[in-house]
């Protein structure tokens, strides 16, 4: 109903509608008849009758039990049918492209108020720019995907391909020289690690696992072998086809035999006796989204291989904790024929080509997923504001406070460190990123999804039930709980990572220290 339709009430009158029969109530000054809808109330008609309730206001009550953007779907939101005369609603779901106004809501450097060394008004500009988009086209599509389990709508992701997002995933690099980036919100000289940064932090704000690794997060991990190995034909035809949005790609690596163990792969490449294929035998688990950048066994060690899908490649599905719109697969080639041209890098040498794609690959993830903790920290802060336990809202137990406090201060560490590394990497040439942030990616990243799981946990305990029930006051919660280990498994599991940190810094100890 539009507000022009709206007529308005004194709260006098709405107290006169106090019956079964006869029943309106006030959420926010707006006047709601539930008189036939009680009956359909997923929460039952006797909460509606309860001594206090019909005629008065029921805003408390109601924002204790439910989502603000149950009043929104337009099936509820016609049961308003009026205002209080000389009020005025106040409470509103966070508007497209807004930022969020909750203490700790957003990033220190998009805070009012706040001061940050690191952005630029072209930062703020494409943050501004991509919320916008996710808010308004993504978001939806990737609650609905959720939802079904199917892929995400490919004519997004080709949306994005038009407006260069999908080549700004990649990072900064040669590969956007004279494209128009975000209808020129960034231009490609200036675009950093720090725009991607934003990219990757505006994703993950979405908060919902499975649809973000199906959503081209493939592309992020598999396509930068073949932009930096490839041969340059074939470089040119598949960044064109992935880029534009017309393809998937993804990193083939883990397999059931072998995961942060690569030398233990089993998938082989031989050569035919022409000499002009790569025969590939073998299977891979846990793959995302196909065309595949594999990582086979050869001759004399490891090579990369782009297998497109031909005859002889098959996928599976994977059901796992997550939406099966990740697109997770299990993949068998047999017998499969594939040039040698294909070949990225150098024959026996693809541990260096997968090594190199690594600390990339995990700060991504280190990136999203500080923001997606940032998200739970909001869900936790606007719950025990809202929630009322023996009286009192759940904020006034200290339990309660000294749990936000732990989540809060882990939130700000991993992005500080990770806005740290950002600007390390900025700083730094490739071979000296290679260098010196292998290990401080590997800790960071570890960090993050530790971090991560215990902000999990404490959100849980806050939540109650809500926190393991899939609709309602706690969904975010609960998908955050169910998906969070996935971010501590993907690109290394945490102890394989935080040993890696470890181990580099003890060879780079000086000869000479001692206590
Ligand atoms: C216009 C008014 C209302 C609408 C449209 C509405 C709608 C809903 C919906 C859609 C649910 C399912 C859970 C969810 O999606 O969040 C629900 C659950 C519930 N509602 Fe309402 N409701 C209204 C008012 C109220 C009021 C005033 C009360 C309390 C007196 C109430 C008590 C409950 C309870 C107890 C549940 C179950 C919550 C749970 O399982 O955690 N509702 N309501």
């Amino acid at each position: 109903m539009s507000s022009r339709q709206l007529k308005q009430y004194t709260r006098e009158e709405v107290a006169q509608h106090n019956t079964p029969d006869d029943l309106w109530l006030v959420i926010d000054a707006k006047v709601y008849d539930v008189t036939k809808f009680k009956g359909l109330h997923p929460g039952g008609a006797s909460v509606f009758v309860a001594d206090d309730l019909p005629g008065q206001d029921a805003t408390e009550v109601f924002y204790g039990l439910h989502r603000h953007e149950v009043l929104e779907k337009p099936q509820y939101a016609r049961l308003q049918i009026g205002t209080i005369t000389g009020e005025k609603s106040e409470l509103h779901s966070r508007r497209t492209g807004e930022l969020s106004t909750v203490p700790y809501g957003e990033p220190t450097w998009l805070s009012p108020g706040y001061f940050s060394p690191y952005y630029k008004e072209s930062h703020r500009r494409l943050a501004d720019a991509i919320r916008k988009i996710v808010d308004e086209i993504i978001f939806p599509d990737a609650l609905a995907r959720e939802e079904d389990g199917k892929r995400p709508n490919v004519e997004i992701i080709k949306k994005l391909g038009e407006l260069n997002i999908n080549a700004m995933r990649l990072g900064p690099g040669k590969h956007l020289k004279g494209l128009t980036l975000m209808n020129g919100a960034v231009a490609p000289e200036e675009y950093d690690y720090f725009h991607e940064l934003v990219l990757n932090q505006e994703f993950g704000r979405l908060g919902l696992r499975g649809y973000q690794d199906g959503f081209n997060g493939g592309m992020v991990i598999g396509l930068p072998p073949v932009m930096n190995f490839g041969r340059p034909e074939l470089r040119e035809r598949i960044m064109k086809e992935v880029l534009s949005g017309e393809k998937y790609i993804s990193l083939a690596i883990s397999e059931a035999f072998a995961g942060s163990d690569v030398s233990g792969l089993k998938t082989t490449a031989k050569k035919s006796e022409d000499g002009k294929f790569w025969i590939v035998n073998g299977t891979k688990k846990w793959i995302t989204n196909g065309t595949f950048t594999v990582g086979c066994k050869t001759e004399k060690g490891l090579t990369v291989i782009l297998v497109e899908r031909d005859e002889g490649v098959e996928t599976k599905s994977i059901k796992t904790s997550y939406s099966t719109t990740a697109g997770t697969a299990y993949i068998t080639f047999d017998n499969v024929k594939v040039p040698v041209e294909n070949t990225l890098g150098p024959v026996d040498g693809g541990v260096f080509v997968i090594l190199s794609n690594f600390n990339h690959e995990r700060w991504v993830m280190a990136c999203a997923s500080a923001r997606i903790q940032r998200n739970v920290v909001e869900e936790c802060l606007k719950w025990v504001n809202q929630r009322k336990a023996f009286g009192k809202p759940l904020s006034s137990q200290a339990v309660i406070r000294s749990k936000l406090a732990a989540m809060i201060a882990r939130t700000e560490s991993v992005q500080t460190w990770v806005e740290n590394i950002t600007y390390q990497m900025c700083n730094m040439g490739y071979k000296q990123q290679a260098q010196s942030l292998a290990g401080p990616i590997a800790l960071l990243k570890m960090y993050a999804t530790k971090t991560a799981q215990e902000t999990a946990r404490d959100a849980v305990q806050i939540f109650g039930g809500r926190g393991i029930t899939r609709t309602g006051m706690g969904r975010v919660v609960e998908h955050y709980h169910r998906t969070v280990t996935f971010d501590s498994i993907l690109g290394g599991a945490e102890d394989v990572l935080g040993d890696l940190g470890v181990r580099q810094a003890i060879r780079n100890m000086p000869k000479n220290a001692r206590l």
